[in-house]
């Protein structure tokens, strides 16, 4: 396994000015990547995988000493592939599946467990938020975590990093909390939306202090425990808001109706997932009426989750079997998953991909051919990026589209991805919600990740037919997978990544 970060530095910025607690501009060639409130919380080296709680001392409020960890840049050149790639994988967890399975554990009766669950910097800040409110979360094995819920408790301090997970699905966890506990992340992450999740909390009796807005960083004012009832959100810009509503609402006094108004809410397989979930930790929940999702309020079970392996972690690789001809097989894949597979299988079918379920796992294979796609992704809009991809490659445009909320993502996707992709050579022009793309020939060139995993994916997979696509920094890529790089480079190279 991949150390989380090994070549993180830690640096002190200058103390903030009272007031909003200022985003440090890094000097040139080091990436900000994360504010941390208390450095207790983070011994140098930058990974936490202790089991007790890390909070202030009782009493103490939250020390917000404006201390930045910065980690340089890490270039890397993208490998090109000289044959068509024939590889077998087994792809860590999924970052949505873990990220629920420990927010439920916590508020949970029980201890439970979570076996492969996803270890990357998201899923890492989501322990280390649930650890500092109180809950037992002891991932020292990498195979089996496991979480003993306690009272949840501030002081406290959540990094949210740049995890949209984090930053929406703790806040209402922390309501639930007794004392305060203050939010904040990288300097990106003030600018991902919050304000319709805070609007609907404050709705139902949760005190939340902002200093600018309704954004990070943020003070829960918990009070032991959540009056609950019916929110109306307009959750158009994330999925988010009403998952985390949901996950938190089985333990509000009156559980939660959560009642979206607004243009359509994007990720429904991800909503689904957080129903199910619930339901299968016991939580009553209604979803039968279309933009509204009820929770009733009761106990939910501590029990043992099965991670699946993450799918959208995987697209690139599956991208690979398109760009190169080759085939690539997906480990460790259930029968009957709660990801979007079905989804994904008919869209690089459309592309010009082949894609079975067999006993060995999910496999694509590349036919030789990739085709333009015309699709709304609002779905599966975490699978842009590698779409965009795999489009500037294609014998024919593309057009994607349903994704205007991406532009809240970890950077402003369809800017970004204009941007790069015309950078390299192609014709790409973002619209108000989506992307259209017409392949011209590509040349080798400089490409900016806006510390996005997702773009660092999308230029990989361009990479392995385009020679010299320099990416500023690869290590994004360990948002959900530190092992990126690695695995890729073995694929490329024919290794074996069973691991
Ligand atoms: O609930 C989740 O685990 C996620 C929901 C989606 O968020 P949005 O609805 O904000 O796109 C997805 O893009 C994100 O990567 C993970
Ligand atoms: C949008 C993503 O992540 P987040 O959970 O931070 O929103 C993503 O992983 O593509």
């Amino acid at each position: 396994m991949v150390a989380y970060l090994p070549h993180m530095v830690a640096t002190l910025a200058p103390p903030a000015p009272a007031g909003r607690p200022r985003a440090t501009a890094p000097p040139a060639g080091l990436l900000e990547i994360e504010t941390i409130r208390d450095i207790r919380a983070v011994p140098s080296g930058g990974r936490d995988r202790g089991s007790d709680p890390v909070r202030p001392p009782a009493g103490q409020n939250v020390p917000v000493p404006n201390l930045t960890a910065v980690r340089p840049l890490e270039p890397w050149t993208a490998p090109t592939a000289t044959d068509p790639v024939a590889s077998t994988l087994r792809l860590p967890g999924s970052k949505s599946l873990t990220a629920r399975a420990l927010v439920l554990s916590a508020v949970a009766d029980g201890p439970s467990t979570l076996r492969h669950p996803l270890r990357a910097r998201d899923t890492e800040l989501m322990a280390g938020g649930l650890r500092a409110m109180g809950a037992h979360v002891s991932t020292v094995d990498d195979e089996r975590w496991l979480i003993r819920p306690n009272p949840l408790q501030g002081p406290a301090h959540v990094d949210v990093g740049l995890s949209g997970t984090v930053m929406r699905f703790v806040p209402p966890v922390a309501g639930l909390a007794e004392g305060p506990v203050t939010f904040d992340g990288d300097p990106h992450a003030r600018l991902r939306p919050l304000g319709p999740l805070v609007g609907a909390l404050r709705s139902i009796g949760v005190r939340i202090d902002t200093t600018e807005g309704a954004s990070l960083p943020l003070t829960v004012q918990g009070a032991g425990q959540v009056l609950g009832g019916e929110v109306v959100i307009d959750a158009s810009a994330s999925s988010q808001f009403v998952s985390g509503l949901l996950l938190g609402g089985a333990r509000f006094a009156r559980g939660i109706v959560v009642r979206h108004v607004g243009p359509p809410v994007p990720s429904a397989p991800h909503l689904r997932m957080t129903v199910q979930m619930l339901r299968a930790a016991g939580a009553a929940v209604d979803d039968t009426t279309p933009d509204v999702w009820a929770v009733e309020p009761g106990r939910l079970s501590g029990r043992g989750w099965d991670i699946e392996p993450d799918l959208s972690g995987a697209v690139p690789f599956f991208a690979a079997a398109l760009v190169t001809g080759g085939g690539v097989t997906l480990l460790g894949w259930p029968r009957s998953s709660l990801q979007p597979v079905d989804t994904l299988r008919e869209l690089l079918s459309r592309m010009g991909g082949e894609v079975t379920l067999g006993t060995d796992g999910l496999t694509v294979r590349g036919t030789g051919v990739i085709r333009g796609l015309d699709a709304d992704l609002s779905d599966v809009s975490e699978f842009t990026p590698v779409l965009a991809a795999l489009a500037v490659l294609a014998d024919s445009p593309s057009r994607l589209r349903g994704v205007a909320h991406i532009r809240g993502h970890e950077t402003d996707r369809l800017a970004a991805l204009a941007r790069e992709l015309n950078g390299l050579g192609a014709d790409v022009t973002d619209t108000a919600d989506g992307l259209e793309i017409r392949p011209r020939p590509l040349r080798g060139a400089a490409f900016r990740t806006y510390a996005d995993h997702r773009m660092a994916h999308a230029a990989a997979v361009i990479g392995l037919s385009v020679p010299g696509i320099e990416l500023d920094d690869v290590a994004c890529t360990s948002k959900t997978m530190p092992e990126f790089p690695a695995l890729w480079s073995t694929m490329v190279t024919g290794g074996d990544g069973r691991q």
